[in-house]
């Protein structure tokens, strides 16, 4: 197996829960040393396609493979070569904080330094404390240790930040970033735009279990509708104002509602377009609260694909 050949491939990978398709014919690829993060909303299906990823669960329909491996046939092979971090627990309720990490480390031939890793982790001092009474984000950041501590050639982590604060949320991060500069893949889930577009050399958005767009950051937030013009109001839009507002702009101009007194326009966001803008809000009896040019974030990407906010 070459080594430029992808850390995963799904080829169109199905997953139902009763009559819920979770996962709806999925295909995507991760290439080896990059960090891959898969993006959508709540229930959109990212934890369900990295357990299958990860052997929890075997397909329904399609393939996967990882390390060019079958998670399932192959499970004894790829697990000592991939890192798991888990959305929730991962570790009994009362074990302590570093005794876990230590037995994790017991597992692997090659392991981490468990105090340094701790230590950079932050969970030195919480290092005799009971798994069931570290904070949310001390237990997320004993899971990220727990993933990593293996030397993983692949990582996979589920929502590495949720419920952390904003320091350890950066720690995480520059964390990510080392191991991927030491040549480990990461696959991580989230649905924290800023946190994609920080980490992400690709993107895959997903939602109802498909994928709807896939590039690298700058890709997806590029191109013609790089631009947007945010603009709020002081009262509820009239009915069919996106419409409206869309039939006096240039073709290729998109107009989405974001909520009763917000519209997002994509497009060529200049000074003609304010004009029109402008002009619209006075002929329609509409009065301006903002109006504000900016960059496409991915947000914004992710609202112009599916008509939907991303976080929620
Ligand atoms: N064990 C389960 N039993 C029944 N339905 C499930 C189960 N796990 C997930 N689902 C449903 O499958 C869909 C996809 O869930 P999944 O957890 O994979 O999405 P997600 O994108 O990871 O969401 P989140 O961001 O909230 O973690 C959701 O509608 C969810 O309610």
């Amino acid at each position: 197996m070459p080594s430029t050949s992808p850390a995963v491939e799904i080829e169109g990978l199905v997953m139902t829960y009763g009559d819920k398709r979770a996962v709806d014919g999925l295909s995507m690829q991760v290439a080896r040393g990059s960090v891959t993060a898969v993006l959508g909303p709540n229930g959109a299906g990212k934890t369900t396609t990295l357990e299958t990823c990860e052997g929890y669960r075997p397909p329904q329909a399609g393939t996967v493979r990882v390390l060019g491996l079958d998670p399932q046939r192959q499970r004894r092979e790829l697990l000592p070569r991939i890192g798991v971090m888990l959305q929730a627990g991962g570790a009994w309720s009362g074990v302590r904080a570093m005794e876990m990490l230590d037995h994790i480390a017991s597992l692997h031939a090659h392991p981490l330094d468990t105090a340094m890793l701790s230590d950079r982790l932050g969970l030195a001092d919480c290092g005799r404390t009971p798994y069931r009474r570290l904070s949310g984000g001390q237990q997320q950041r004993l899971g990220l240790a727990m993933a990593l501590v293996g030397r993983p050639e692949l990582v996979f982590v589920d929502e590495p930040t949720a419920g952390m604060d904003p320091q350890a949320r950066r720690t995480t991060w520059e964390l990510l970033e080392e191991i991927r500069e030491d040549g480990v893949t990461v696959v991580l889930t989230t649905h924290h735009m800023d946190e994609a577009e920080r980490l992400a050399d690709l993107i895959h958005i997903i939602d109802h279990g498909r994928l709807i767009a896939s590039g690298s950051p700058t890709e997806l937030t590029s191109g013609g509708r790089a631009a947007t013009i945010r603009l709020v109001v002081t009262r509820p839009f009239p009915e069919g104002a996106p419409e409206s507002l869309r039939r006096d702009l240039a073709p290729g101009t998109e107009v989405s509602q974001l909520g009763e007194r917000s519209m997002l326009i994509t497009g060529p966001a200049d000074g003609t377009t304010l004009g029109i803008v402008s002009r619209w809000c006075e002929n329609h009896d509409v009065v301006p609260e903002s109006l504000a040019l900016g960059r496409q974030n991915l947000e914004d990407v992710f609202l112009r694909l599916t008509g939907r906010e991303l976080e929620g």
